[in-house]
């Protein structure tokens, strides 16, 4: 569908009227997308804000810039070793916080620059994408994209090799403090299992969650809980509610449900399978953990994304 959208802007944003954006989703973590093609439109973290809030502006998770590499300096570090990346995704959470990475977003990236004609993608092929947390490749499947996110690791790797947790989650609704494991997907994640379904639905993730230690630059925070079994036709499964850095509740983390995937899968042990399935709110999407190279265990994030809305700033 698409449809025009006139916005009474505020005066925060004056300087972007007439831009044209866009409004997509995947598995319901939502975001605004606009193109740069010139590296012209460097919208500020206050315009973000606007932007993204649901009342005053389009609302969104968080805004995404799609802009050539050579016009930013990460980019153009990223094109000394990858030339084939040639555009950058530039996540903002919808605080107008920076965030590395974004894995339903850059699937949603893909989907806008195919759905903008900025890029072309036949089925099976595959686009080099920039982001703060180094090139993804970024394949087109039926019904989505599948996402070569780059190698996990723990964030504090002496503690979780010795005792398999390494930070203690405290959260309102939950009782007492829980034990979690810190992982980066590129950006930061603590995951903590709780007893069951009906402790994870009736968690009001109104609140940021305390983490001790807290990761450096803060954490993203994944209530997880595996099912019964733990493996069905030899695919994992677990689902999971998460309250993102700088955003709030998500419908959907995608570097969530990677690090979700990864933390189960090592408490689960080594006879765990390799491919899983995350539910959350906002539906299904896949993670399949790659044989360990040279820099670790690659993970592949699968799932659909969506452009729904297309319009220009009043
Ligand atoms: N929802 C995203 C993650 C977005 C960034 C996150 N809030 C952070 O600050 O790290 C995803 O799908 O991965």
């Amino acid at each position: 569908m698409t449809e025009t959208v006139a916005m009474h802007a505020p005066t925060v944003l004056a300087g972007l009227r007439g831009l044209e954006f866009a409004k997509g989703h995947g598995t319901g973590n939502d975001f605004v997308l606009i193109a740069d093609a010139e590296g012209v439109r460097d919208v500020t973290d206050e315009q973000v804000a606007v932007l993204c809030d649901r009342h005053q502006g389009i609302g969104g998770d968080g805004l995404i810039r799609a802009v050539p590499s050579r016009f930013l300096p990460e980019g153009q570090a990223l094109l000394e070793t990858d030339p084939d990346a040639e555009w950058f995704m530039d996540y903002r959470n919808n605080d107008g916080s920076i965030a590395e990475m974004c894995g339903n977003g850059v699937r949603a990236f893909v989907h806008f620059l195919l759905d903008s004609s900025l890029a072309e993608l036949p089925e099976g092929g595959s686009l080099r994408i920039g982001t703060r947390a180094g090139v993804k490749e970024v394949t087109r499947i039926p019904g989505g994209y599948a996402v070569d996110m780059g190698p996990w690791g723990f964030i504090h790797p002496e503690e979780a090799e010795e005792r398999a947790v390494d930070s203690i989650v405290s959260a309102r609704g939950l009782e007492g403090e829980r034990p979690a494991l810190s992982i980066t997907m590129g950006n930061p994640h603590t995951v903590l299992a709780l007893a069951g379904l009906d402790e994870l639905s009736a968690l009001p993730l109104t609140e940021i969650p305390t983490v001790h230690p807290l990761p450096p630059h803060g954490t993203n925070v994944e209530f997880v809980v595996p099912a019964e079994p733990l493996v069905h036709d030899g695919v994992g499964r677990v689902s999971m509610r998460v309250h993102e850095r700088g955003v709030g509740e998500t419908q959907s983390c995608g570097t969530g449900a990677c690090a979700a995937a990864a933390a189960i899968r090592y408490w689960a042990g080594p006879a765990a399978p390799a491919q899983w399935q995350v539910s959350v709110p906002g539906g299904v999407v896949g993670v399949t953990f790659l044989p360990a190279g040279a820099d670790g265990e690659h993970v592949i994030l699968s799932g659909p994304a969506t452009i729904v809305a297309r319009g220009r700033l009043g």
